[in-house]
């Protein structure tokens, strides 16, 4: 089989389809525009109809997955959603999420975690911190958006992690219960699922699991 087919990969054979896919044609940033556009769909099916105009926050790392979060909030505002992006640890560190940061930071509200704590009322919450690339333990600002999410999520709103809850490494096999993480109402990964999405122990952490095709086996097939 290849790798490409295979439902469960690695963060590491993640990377390596990510390159494969950017060699045959499919650039990284398409990739996190059809990330972040696939996204957006799939929060847009799964909330309650009857919400009129829904009002969502955007928590966004610095990193790609952060880069999906900024693709995300722009898909949902042009939507006709109110939507807030917050930086959880400052602007954009990457190419594509810087580039992607650019083209929200004029047309929607941007905040920092502190601000986005003196606010409240959300419909859907965004977890967009930390994805493939996250390694070991929460630290300050990260632990400090991860409660505020989950604060939001007790009070009315879904969490929709991208790809892996933030706090939970993507390769996670241990059978301690994590310390800390972003608890997920519904969990959107990229082309296949990661080892943390078939841990036994992890589903009030991961919520509904939701693989989305962001281009790569097609790429790949030709
Ligand atoms: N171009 C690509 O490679 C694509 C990546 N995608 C997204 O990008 C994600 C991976 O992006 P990145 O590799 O930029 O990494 P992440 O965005 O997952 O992580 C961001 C940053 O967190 C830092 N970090 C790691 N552990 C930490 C800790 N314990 N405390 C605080 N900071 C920590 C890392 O050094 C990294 O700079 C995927 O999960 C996916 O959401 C998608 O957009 C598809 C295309
Ligand atoms: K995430």
């Amino acid at each position: 089989m290849e790798l490409y087919e295979k439902e469960t990969v690695t963060c590491e054979e993640m990377k390596k389809l990510e390159r494969a896919a950017d060699a045959a044609g499919l650039s990284y940033s398409r990739m996190m525009e059809n990330a972040g556009t696939r996204a957006a769909e799939i929060i847009r099916e799964n909330i309650p109809k009857s919400i009129e105009k829904p009002r969502a926050a955007v928590f966004c790392g610095k990193g790609n997955n952060g880069g999906d979060g900024f693709v995300v909030a722009r898909r949902l505002s042009e939507a006709g959603w109110s939507v807030v992006a917050v930086l959880v640890e400052g602007e954009p560190a990457t190419e594509d999420a810087k580039k992607n940061y650019l083209l929200i930071r004029d047309r929607i509200e941007v905040m920092n975690r502190r601000a986005a704590a003196a606010t409240g009322g959300y419909d859907v919450v965004v977890d967009a911190i930390y994805g493939t690339g996250f390694h070991g333990n929460l630290k300050d600002e990260g632990l400090n958006a991860v409660e505020l999410i989950n604060k939001f999520g007790y009070q009315k709103a879904d969490v929709f992690s991208l790809d892996i809850p933030s706090g939970l490494p993507g390769d996670y096999d241990d059978w301690k219960e994590p310390e800390k993480s972003v608890m997920a109402d519904y969990t959107i990964t990229f082309h296949a699922k990661k080892p943390v999405h078939d841990h036994r122990r992890l589903s009030n952490f991961l919520g509904d699991v939701i693989v989305a095709d962001i281009g790569i086996a097609e790429a790949l097939r030709k």
